[in-house]
């Protein structure tokens, strides 16, 4: 079983909130979602779990429109910012009346949630008594108690404390397995450490898609190189950046695919390597080189 989005666009107050989005999701695989605040991650969250009709588009599940066919809905479970919880009951009676409204009962999912989100702890006092945090794991153990094939979460670990974000983690990396993860964080490492894919969103946009595993290519290596080219001036034909000169010693970045050809340029042209290094980019890095400045 398969999630697509195909074409997904969303205009709202003649405001295109979202554009063109397309991108699909297999079994197992988690799907990381960055982008700048105002990029457009919690519509787009919004419309896939069928609370916003997008204005033109589908998001397809099992080959059929979740637009079409209303019960496709009961294979999402969605957690955004701020759950709605009911403030005058308890935790059990919460998460009872999630489970009625997706017609199901306690199931071995469920009961993971509620052991592993420490909600035992809590569960017979009333909403209104909780923390923040305390209210964050019960929003999320409600918007995934019927086991859900499809699992969106918008900021999961937003108002956790260092004890909730590994549980949440543990979560996704343990016990949700086979099933189909969309995860936004602002947390890029998180991100990092939890996605086989990620996705850049800007300005309603994807603007990168990229698998987890095409990092080293993408997120990652660069080298800096320090040589001295005795007294003359530099001159590549390789690309390089971050080019800095002092005397006769220049210091500059090169991508690690250009690299055998730097050195075999500086070989040739009889340049000393003073020092090399290899520096690893992380995506934080990458965000704020390719979206924030
Ligand atoms: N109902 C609405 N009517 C008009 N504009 C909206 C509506 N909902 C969201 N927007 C606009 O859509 C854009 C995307 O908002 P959204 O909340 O999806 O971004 P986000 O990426 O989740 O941001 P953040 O990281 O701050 O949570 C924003 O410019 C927001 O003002």
């Amino acid at each position: 079983m398969t999630l697509t989005l195909q074409d997904l666009t969303f205009i709202k107050n003649n405001k295109k909130i979202l554009k063109n989005i397309n991108f699909s999701l297999e079994k197992g695989e988690t799907l990381g979602i960055i982008g700048p605040n105002g990029a457009g991650k919690s519509t787009l969250f919004k419309v896939i779990a069928g609370l916003g009709i997008p204005t033109s588009g589908n998001v397809i599940v099992d080959n059929e429109s979740v637009f079409d066919k209303p019960h496709l809905q009961s294979k999402i479970g969605c957690f955004i910012e701020n759950p709605v919880l009911y403030p005058y009951m308890t935790a059990n009676e919460n998460i009872n009346i999630h489970l009625n409204l997706f017609k199901c009962k306690e199931n071995e999912f469920s009961e993971v949630l509620i052991e592993q989100l420490g909600i035992e702890k809590f569960k017979d006092l009333k909403v209104k008594n909780y923390s923040l945090g305390m209210k964050q794991r019960l929003g999320i153990a409600c918007s995934l108690i019927h086991n859900p094939d499809i699992v969106l979460l918008d900021e999961p670990t937003n108002a956790l404390d260092v004890n909730g974000v590994k549980v949440v983690k543990d979560l996704i990396k343990y016990k949700t397995k086979n099933k189909k993860i969309i995860l936004s964080s602002h947390r890029l490492s998180e991100i990092e450490e939890l996605c086989d894919k990620i996705i850049i969103m800007n300005n309603g946009e994807i603007v990168e898609q990229f698998n987890t595993k095409e990092r080293s290519t993408i997120l990652k290596t660069h080298y800096i190189i320090n040589v001295d080219t005795r007294k003359k001036d530099l001159k590549l034909n390789t690309p390089v950046s971050d080019l800095q000169s002092e005397g006769s010693e220049y210091k500059f970045l090169v991508s690690s695919e250009n690299m055998n050809y730097v050195l075999k340029e500086l070989g040739e042209k009889n340049i000393k390597i003073i020092s090399m290094a290899n520096e690893e980019k992380n995506l934080e890095d990458y965000f704020m080189e390719r979206i924030m400045n």
